[in-house]
């Protein structure tokens, strides 16, 4: 669904991205571990097309489609969708409008606003401005669920837990489960196994206690060095730390 090829990314002349290879199949969801600086944010940056992030090489594909050019409008059109790690106080602008905007209609869906808004506790943050002295959680969640509202096809989460206590990390976890949940189209039966794809980065991968990943991805200096199976791979990263990384990735080089 998502392919990534060669990715070359600079931001203020510098290279921060040196060729980035992934994909993820429809109906795949993967984690993306890596230490501070590595490059997780930019990649997820670029991948929804933030302006200040100039590809120099290299392309993104989205269902097949060359995206590389693209406003980060007319992603979001095509289907991708990000919470970010640090997403912005709105000052001025109401919850409550942004929904109404996004999804008007479940305003007055009685079932919506007693299983979205009430279950997860969004509906006392309505009527505040948008991340303006929301807790870390309450920003996580707030971002959430205006994905929720929208259900993007290919999810882009950058780190979702982090700053989030146990309690609430299992409802993040639960909004996550229910974005991704596919959308049913009219007619058809509700697949459970069917699902929206998406990538997640994480550095304590506690999320995924909550979230089924098809596999994971370790950056390193700006490029992927490591995919496999993400509970295999964040034991070994807590064991061993991400030094080891670049040792087996110098040994690897070697070996070449
Ligand atoms: N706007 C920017 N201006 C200058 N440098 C930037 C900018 N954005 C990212 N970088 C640099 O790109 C590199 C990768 O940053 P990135 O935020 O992607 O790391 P990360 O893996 O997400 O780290 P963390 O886990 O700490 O969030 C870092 O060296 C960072 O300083």
């Amino acid at each position: 669904m998502l392919t990534i090829n060669n990715l070359h990314v600079s931001v203020k002349q510098k290279e921060v991205l040196g060729g980035v290879n992934l994909s993820i199949p429809e109906n795949e969801v993967h984690a993306l571990f890596g230490a501070n600086g590595s490059g997780k944010s930019v990649l997820i940056s670029t991948i929804m097309g933030y302006p200040e992030y100039k590809v120099t090489r290299g392309e993104i594909l989205f269902r097949g489609q060359n995206i590389t050019e693209l406003n980060i409008d007319e992603r979001v059109k095509l289907g991708l969708g990000i919470s970010e790690q640090r997403p912005p106080t709105i000052k001025g602008v109401k919850l409550e409008y942004l929904v109404n905007l996004l999804a008007p209609e479940k305003m007055n869906d009685e079932t919506f606003r007693i299983k979205m808004l009430e279950h997860f506790g969004m509906d006392k943050f309505l009527n505040r401005n948008i991340n303006d002295g929301f807790s870390g959680g309450e920003i996580k969640k707030s971002e959430l669920f205006l994905l929720l509202l929208t259900r993007p096809d290919f999810l882009v989460l950058d780190e979702p837990d982090s700053g989030v206590d146990p309690e609430h990390l299992k409802m993040i976890g639960a909004m996550i489960t229910e974005i991704l949940q596919k959308k049913k189209q009219e007619g058809e039966r509700c697949n459970p196994q069917a699902r929206s794809s998406g990538l997640i980065a994480t550095h304590s991968a506690e999320i995924l206690n909550y979230i089924h990943t098809d596999k994971a991805h370790i950056m390193l200096d700006g490029k992927i060095c490591c995919s496999g199976n993400p509970a295999v791979m964040m034991e070994q990263i807590r064991a061993l730390g991400y030094s080891y990384c670049i040792e087996c990735q110098h040994a690897n080089q070697e070996e070449h």
